[in-house]
């Protein structure tokens, strides 16, 4: 196991492995917020640029996903990586979860650099941060990438073999649960029958989201940046479609980003016409004073990491020393909207923004456990 890292290196396979701890030098970003500790594995060979952070472990080890992204810059890469990182450790606590918070994100393009042999080198670093750190599939990484990366390290959850599968289709189910709840404040009632949802990426997580959206009654404007994705929406679910950059400004009742963070701003916010967000993507407002850019626009947001915690829940449910339990997964999942309706009525009963209210709930639970 690797213990407070200074350097190391593992040689061995086609390559050189070198994992160096940089917590230190990782303070000077503005979204480093106590991290316990960051990794940099570096393997130039097999095309290996991978960081880990571990943000928070007193409720337990930390999870989170892989995500695979070509940055542009380190420092971009280093920012999205330590706040989805703390997202994470706010979800575990928030979902009730005996795990703290971490994430990885693997600098490549995940359509052309994602080799058996990038691969190899990432499951070689996971090793070495086996017990302090688990992962399972984000942005990038997919069901089989995982059943790689489970053959060669232990501590890969998201798989065929431990049972939970890829949670994409799970994280779907508590959006659209979490959806729900949140049109029952606004509305009075969860009928979701033509109501107008823009739905922004049709990924894993958003495709799933439309179909069940699109049983429900839902009218649906989508947008994907990959044009024949959002082509096929259209056939499938008789969706209208819109241009990528406008799909936040479509006239809807609903919105629900499902692509990447940040789309949430001080650009954006003004341009909205729903009176709802509810979608998957991590890290929605681009700075936390967006959340009370939204509350004085009259906009109900469903934070984040409580709408799309389905898919961490999943994963957690196949580290249980029992194995995985489908029925034990989807009980848990069924407390998304129970949390958001309470996070909503707290909001309106206190003058906070929900996103402050979720937060203080998550915290206070990681203060008792301390
Ligand atoms: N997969 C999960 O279980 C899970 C769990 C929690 C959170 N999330 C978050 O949900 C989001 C989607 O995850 P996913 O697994 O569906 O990813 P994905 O990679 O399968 O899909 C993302 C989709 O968004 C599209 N996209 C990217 N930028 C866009 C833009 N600017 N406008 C429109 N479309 C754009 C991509 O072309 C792609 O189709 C991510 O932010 C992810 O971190 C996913």
């Amino acid at each position: 196991m690797l213990q407070s890292v200074g350097h190391t290196e593992i040689t061995g396979g086609t390559g050189t492995l070198s994992i160096r701890d940089i917590t230190c030098e990782s303070a000077r970003i503005d979204a480093f917020d106590s991290h316990e500790q960051i990794f940099l594995g570096e393997d130039p060979s097999r095309g290996l640029k991978a960081i880990v952070a571990i943000h928070n472990t007193r409720l337990g080890p930390a999870l989170g996903g892989t995500r695979i992204w070509p940055h542009e810059t380190f420092d971009a890469a280093l920012t999205d990586v330590l706040r989805l990182s703390r997202g994470m450790t706010l979800k575990a606590a928030i979902s009730g979860l005996p795990f703290g918070g971490g994430k990885a994100l693997i600098v490549a393009d995940a359509r052309t650099a994602k080799t058996p042999e990038l691969l190899d080198a990432y499951a070689e670093m996971l090793l070495a941060l086996k017990d302090r750190f688990w992962t399972a599939e984000d942005v990038g990484m997919t069901l089989a990438d995982a059943d790689y990366l489970r053959a060669r390290t232990p501590n890969v959850s998201g798989t065929s073999s431990g049972g939970g599968g890829n949670p994409s289709p799970i994280t779907a189910e508590g959006v659209f649960l979490g959806l729900k709840a949140a049109v029952e404040h606004r509305h009075g009632s969860e009928d979701l029958t033509g109501l107008k949802v823009a739905v922004q990426g049709l990924g894993a997580v958003g495709w799933a989201l439309c179909e069940r959206l699109h049983a429900a009654g839902a009218a649906l404007i989508v947008a994907d940046i990959d044009a024949d994705r959002a082509g096929e929406a259209t056939s499938e679910f008789g969706a209208r479609k819109c241009a990528a950059d406008a799909i936040h400004a479509a006239d809807a009742d609903i919105f629900a980003p499902c692509a990447l963070g940040g789309m949430l701003n001080g650009n954006s916010i003004p341009e909205l016409k729903a009176g709802i967000i509810a979608g998957s993507a991590n890290n929605q407002l681009a700075r936390e004073e967006d959340a009370v850019l939204l509350k004085e626009s009259g906009i109900l947001y469903a934070p984040d990491y409580v709408i799309n915690s389905g898919g961490l829940i999943n994963v957690a449910a196949e580290l249980e020393p029992g194995g995985y339990e489908a029925e034990a997964a989807f009980a848990r999942l069924r407390h998304i909207p129970e949390t958001l309706a309470d996070i909503f009525h707290r909001a309106e009963a206190t003058g906070m923004t929900t996103n402050e209210v979720a937060e203080a709930l998550a915290l206070e639970r990681i203060a008792a456990a301390s």
